[in-house]
């Protein structure tokens, strides 16, 4: 009968997992089965306790037998409800505050999906971080139907994607990019131009469910795929964050490079663990062609660079996704395109974004209404949840699903042209 090791058990840290089944959930599933079993595995996992580690096995009977949700994380669940509705969430604002209805809560809390995450891995992060916009991320692509009650309705309202839509067929924009020429070609108010997309690793679920062998194991497949460039311009190399000097990680941080580290809300989100195991960089010479690895997502593919020729940062995305598709394959969704992590980011996944200036417009108050309105985002120059610097914004699409790549670029770039004009117009 086939086994489910179960590996590594330290005391004070959190349970660390090693099988075949790899997952996290597994382990804690299996740990739940030790603890509530009068059987002799109790006087094992005790004396693994004492010692420090052990090694334990168990049949998929016995876990599936465990693997309804635990008492103690409904209860969690409730809770969530009621801190998110009581005094302390008075002011919370998310979408997941939101759509987290009572109904919701009933009809989802006693649900595990087949690798063991609850609806209280899918809101966590949302549950601690009160100033979430949106608050929820998917442990594993099952999540996103699993908990479809509460995904559908933040999709929804995020993308303006309903449950009936698909996400139209992947569209890069090839031999489509002459149709985005500079946006700014005297350089008077874009600094850079930027083009990410997201992309999980077929057969892996997202980060609350990884194992620090998956992130490894991960790292060195996709290591692999882009030891494969060929093309002149996007060869480069590997920098692993696991050994990367801390005044390189600030530098490729300043200089909008590289994520930044400690995000609360992926922290919260479980998505964190064995930092930096698992994690790095990819980038060519010129640092125009660059890939993340396993932080928010699997892989998140960018192409930057100074000015705002938009088309030839398409270009070079678009060689640089059809270079490691051919070497990796990519979850993909009939309905959802593109999974990611973050419901935010599903479909497309493309975010194109300038880093511009417009000092007339953006001392108007509904600045931000106006960007709303052309289907924009605005962020900081430091990214996501940073200010604005010496007047400079992050300016991008908004929606990622519902829209192809090219039109999610066309998004951006058609909503910035405007912009622009409505900057030189202004008194
Ligand atoms: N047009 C741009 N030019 C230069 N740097 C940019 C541009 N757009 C974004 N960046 C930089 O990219 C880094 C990552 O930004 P940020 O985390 O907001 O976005 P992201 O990579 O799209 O991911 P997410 O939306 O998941 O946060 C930051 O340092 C940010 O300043
Ligand atoms: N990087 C992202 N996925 N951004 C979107 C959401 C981020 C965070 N969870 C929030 O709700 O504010």
């Amino acid at each position: 009968m086939k086994k489910a090791q179960i590996g590594y058990y330290r005391r004070s840290s959190r349970l660390k997992f090693d099988s075949s089944h790899s997952t996290l959930r597994l382990v804690e599933m299996a740990s739940q089965f030790l603890r509530s079993t009068n059987s002799r595995y109790v006087a094992g996992v005790l004396a693994a306790l004492g010692a420090g580690s052990a090694v334990y096995t168990l049949t998929p009977q016995q876990l599936q037998a465990k693997s309804e949700v635990d008492a103690a994380t409904i209860k969690k669940i409730e809770e969530a409800y009621a801190k998110l509705n009581g005094p302390e969430g008075a002011k919370c604002k998310s979408l997941l505050k939101k759509h987290l209805t009572k109904e919701v809560v009933e009809k989802l809390k006693t649900k595990r999906t087949k690798v063991g995450a609850t609806l209280y891995d899918c809101i966590r992060s949302g549950v601690y971080n009160l100033d979430a916009g949106v608050g929820v991320y998917a442990p594993d692509a099952e999540a996103y139907t699993l908990f479809a009650p509460l995904f559908d309705k933040i999709i929804e309202d995020y993308h303006g994607f309903s449950p009936k839509q698909k996400q139209p067929p992947v569209d890069l924009g090839e031999g489509k990019t002459k149709e985005f020429p500079p946006l700014d070609p005297k350089g008077k108010y874009i600094k850079s131009t930027r083009i990410r997309c997201g992309r999980s690793l077929k057969g892996y679920p997202f980060n609350p469910c990884l194992t620090q062998d998956n992130y490894l194991e991960m790292e060195g497949k996709v290591k692999k795929a882009f030891s494969e460039y060929s093309d002149k311009e996007l060869k480069g190399k590997y920098y692993p964050l696991d050994g990367m000097g801390k005044d390189t990680q600030k530098q490729l941080i300043a200089d909008h490079f590289l994520f930044k580290e400690g995000d609360r809300h992926l922290q919260y989100a479980n998505a964190c663990n064995f930092w930096p195991k698992g994690r790095g960089i990819f980038h060519n010479n010129d640092k125009t062609f660059l890939i993340w690895v396993n932080e928010e997502d699997h892989m998140r593919i960018i192409s930057m660079q100074e000015g705002s020729d938009v088309g030839a940062v398409l270009d070079r995305l678009i060689k640089g996704v059809r270079g490691i598709e051919k070497q990796v394959p990519f979850s993909r969704d009939d309905r959802l395109g593109w999974l990611t992590f973050c419901p935010t980011n599903l479909g497309s996944t493309v975010r194109a974004s300038v880093h511009i200036a417009l000092p007339k417009l953006a001392a108007r108050k509904d600045f931000i209404e106006i960007c709303e309105k052309l289907n924009l985002q605005v962020r900081g120059i430091h990214g996501e949840h940073s200010d604005s610097v010496g007047g400079v914004y992050d300016i991008s699409n908004k929606a990622r699903l519902g829209l192809s790549e090219y039109q999610a670029v066309k998004q951006m770039y058609d909503g910035v042209k405007k912009l622009i004009e409505m900057e030189e117009k202004q008194k």
